[in-house]
């Protein structure tokens, strides 16, 4: 009688760890599974340039030829700059500080916005004179009221340098050149784990998509398995409307976004991490004495320890936050009622935040580090070891 039990418990206790070692195997192989990153964002909030980020710190970088290939686009970047400014000079009623610069910027009008057919020495020159001309860069301290690539003064100041015929971009000129993502791109790559972690490989796939309207449309593709999503916003664009709606605030486009994606049912499995990039052209501006207020009038009143820039920022966090402590709606259909009521989901869910500065791989090589030990610990949590 008194063995009967006993044995019974042997059993349950080897069909238990039998159990548990399918599910330990199970674990560690969805551990072991590629982890699965989405980047969402408005267009030129800095998706590619993470990406760009991921290829410098995980894989090998930029081959010759891909350098190459860069300094056509870099050569063209500086084209649409300078054509971008010249031409809107008239409309901000800006004249130039030289009169002998009208001939220079009526070559570069004639041009149009593709470029010149070769980048010669002509070319470089005219760009030159117009660049150290005040009244160009009138109209450039202006470039919140039109559309200018952020890059413009970084690639003009560098001019000399891009006009040599063997010019070869740097990683720090490539992370700077823009080309506007369309559909659907993957990067992958291998991470070490620490061994405070448990140790290992951890390997990532992360996608990049276009952020303007017409890009978005296509995102939904990409939606399924993913872990995390890494929303990226340009904090720098609370007095820019956007190129595809010159009516719509750039960064109250982003907070639209932002809801639609934290709202969004196809997403509510994924961890979501909100990066408030360009903290470096941010600074800048309210360095320059520009402000959110007009913009954003509840900044008045919002209250914040520090200098203006450090309230700028803790701000726009703010306005981030508090749309996710908004409860979650979701239409369901009622066969009583006859009608589609709204109801709430209150699952908890996290959203963290981090300030970045995309263009600056040491910045990116922290904040990674931080993201990739806080997804493990996650994982790890999920799976029972801490
Ligand atoms: N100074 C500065 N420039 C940045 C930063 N992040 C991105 N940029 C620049 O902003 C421009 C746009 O960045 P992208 O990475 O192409 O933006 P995106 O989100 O991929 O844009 P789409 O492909 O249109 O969705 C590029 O010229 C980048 O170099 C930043 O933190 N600081
Ligand atoms: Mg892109």
């Amino acid at each position: 009688m008194g063995i009967l039990p006993c044995v019974k418990t042997y059993n349950e206790d080897e069909y238990n760890s039998r159990q548990i070692d399918r599910e330990i195997k199970h674990w560690i192989k969805s551990y072991n599974d590629a982890i699965k990153l989405l980047l969402l964002g408005t267009g030129e909030s800095g998706k590619t340039t993470i990406i760009k980020q991921m290829k410098i710190l995980h894989v090998q970088g930029f081959t010759a030829s891909e350098r190459k290939e860069k300094a056509e686009h870099i050569r063209h970047n500086t084209h649409e700059s300078i054509y971008d400014i010249v031409r809107n000079m008239a409309t901000l009623s800006i004249a130039l500080q030289d009169p002998k610069n009208v001939q220079s910027q009526q070559y570069i009008l004639k041009i149009g916005p593709d470029g010149p057919l070769e980048y010669n020495e002509d070319y470089f020159d005219h760009v030159r004179n117009l660049w150290k001309d005040s009244g160009v860069r009138e109209c450039f301290r202006r470039s919140n009221e039109y559309q200018l690539l952020d890059s413009a003064e970084y690639f003009l100041d560098r001019i000399d340098l891009l006009a040599k015929s063997d010019y070869l971009p740097t990683d720090a000129d490539i992370l700077r050149c823009r080309q506007k993502t369309t559909g659907i791109q993957k990067i992958e790559f291998k991470v070490k784990v620490p061994k405070s972690m448990h140790g290992g490989i951890q390997e990532f796939w992360m996608f990049d998509v276009g952020g303007q309207r017409g890009e978005r449309k296509k995102w939904i593709q990409v939606f399924e398995g993913i872990h995390a999503i890494w929303f990226v916003v340009a904090c720098s664009d609370f007095d820019q409307t956007l190129r595809e709606d010159h009516t719509q605030n750039r960064l109250k486009e982003a907070l639209v976004l932002f809801e639609d994606v934290w709202q969004s049912r196809f997403l509510i499995e994924a961890g979501l991490i909100v990066f408030l990039n360009k903290q470096d052209i941010l600074e800048n501006k309210i360095c320059q004495g520009r402000s959110i207020a007009p913009y954003f009038p509840e900044y008045r009143q919002f209250e914040s320890q520090g200098d203006e820039y450090t309230k700028t920022k803790m701000f726009i966090r703010s306005l981030f936050v508090d749309l996710t402590t908004k409860k979650r709606e979701r239409r369901r259909y009622t066969a009583t009622a006859e009608k589609f009521v709204i109801v709430e989901t209150s699952r908890p869910r996290e959203c963290y935040f981090h300030f970045t500065t995309a263009t600056d791989t040491d910045n990116v090589r922290t904040v990674f580090r931080d993201v990739h030990q806080m997804i493990l610990t996650h994982m790890l949590n999920n799976i029972g070891v801490y």
